[in-house]
């Protein structure tokens, strides 16, 4: 057994991030991700999802807490983990006049034992576009571009924030596709994204954050079963709940009536969908508009940060109305400064 499977290759203790004007985006955040796992970070917007990202990706320095990538500081050790990473902006930020390979190309030049440009382009489905100029590409292929991009070094470890995100369908499979080949090839992948059927699909494990906080974490499957599942129905005229077997014998744990439509709430979806139905068949009761629908991802995520919100309310800071620069470029509490696409590749240049 290969015992680097196990190994953490990605810590994060009680992580905060404070930016100028002392807005505390990241709240003290706590997760690990194991080699070769694929992590989501969910959140509603301005959770805080991108602030943690950079510091993953030693783009800024944290106002507390610690942060290890393959064992080492991305920050203050950036030149050992920064060959060994690939990273995905939310913004790339390439210069408009080059062409998609001439951009390869110089960013290959950075990178050492880049992948042949045209392999990456190929992997990215962009192979037919390599004389393009960046400007004439459409949003979803610049973020094709961005992918290949962080795809040169053959990276262990690739930060993708919000990587199909202006994709057309087709083109979100293809990524979804792509990051299983590398997973199954050994890649460790921590993405954010707001598509929860991307999360569900890809994420090993995943967290939600709200307001710079973790508010739940697990795998996919153990975040939708803190959910219960839902039937509803229409009951005919003249008929009530109480008509219905008693609830708990069904298995329901809750309901609630809005005119004839009734919805029960139940951990035990097939006995409460046997039971209901074997009652509708004994009494000859037609049950229109039957729904009966299992806990989904999207359900935990609203039910996570409604809850979130409630609890943390009272303790939160006002939230600037804007950014004070580009999500990426601005100045930290600490004095250290973010970094956008367009100054790494000219950090890359220099
Ligand atoms: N440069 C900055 N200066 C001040 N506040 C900032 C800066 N960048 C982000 N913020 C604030 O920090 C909070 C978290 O922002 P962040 O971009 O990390 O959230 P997110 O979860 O990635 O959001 P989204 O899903 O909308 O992209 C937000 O309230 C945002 O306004």
């Amino acid at each position: 057994m290969d015992t680097r499977e196990h190994e953490h290759v990605i810590e994060v203790t009680d992580l905060r991030r404070v930016y100028g004007g002392g807005f505390e985006a990241v709240r003290g955040v706590d997760f690990h991700v194991r080699r070769g796992e694929v992590f989501a970070l969910l959140g509603t917007n301005g959770a805080g999802k991108t602030s943690t990202v950079e510091l993953l990706e030693g783009l800024a320095a944290p106002a507390g807490g610690r942060v290890r990538v393959l064992g080492h500081d991305p920050y203050t050790e950036r030149a050992v983990v920064r060959p060994r990473t690939g990273v995905m902006l939310q913004e790339g930020g390439f210069p408009s006049e080059l062409t998609v390979a001439e951009t390869t190309r110089m960013w290959a030049g950075c990178v050492s034992g880049a992948r042949p440009e045209a392999e990456v382009l190929e992997l990215v489905g962009l192979g037919a576009k390599s004389r393009t100029r960046v400007k004439q590409l459409s949003g979803g292929q610049r973020r094709r571009l961005d992918l290949a991009l962080a795809l040169l070094g053959s990276p262990e470890v690739l930060f993708l924030d919000e990587p199909t995100t202006g994709l057309d369908a087709e083109g979100r499979r293809d990524t979804w596709e792509l990051v299983g080949a590398l997973r199954d090839e050994g890649t460790t992948v921590l993405l954010t994204t707001h598509y929860l059927e991307e999360a569900e699909n890809l994420a090993d494990r995943l967290a939600i954050m709200h307001e710079g906080r973790i508010a739940t974490t697990g795998t996919p499957a153990e975040v939708t079963a803190t959910q219960p599942s839902r039937i509803s129905f229409e009951l005919p005229e003249g008929y009530f709940v109480g008509d219905l077997p008693p609830l708990a014998e069904l298995g329901v744990s809750g309901h609630d009536t809005e005119g004839r439509t009734v919805r029960l709430r139940t951990r035990e979806l097939q006995r409460a969908a046997t039971a209901l139905l074997t009652w509708a068949a004994r009494t000859g009761v037609e049950l229109r508009r039957l729904d009966v629908r299992s806990a989904s991802l999207e359900e935990a995520f609203l039910r996570i940060a409604k809850e979130a919100s409630a609890t943390a309310g009272e303790n939160t800071p006002a939230r600037p109305r804007e950014r004070t620069g580009a999500g990426t470029g601005a100045k930290t509490a600490t004095g250290t400064k973010a970094t956008t696409g367009t100054e790494i590749q000219k950090e890359c240049a220099e």
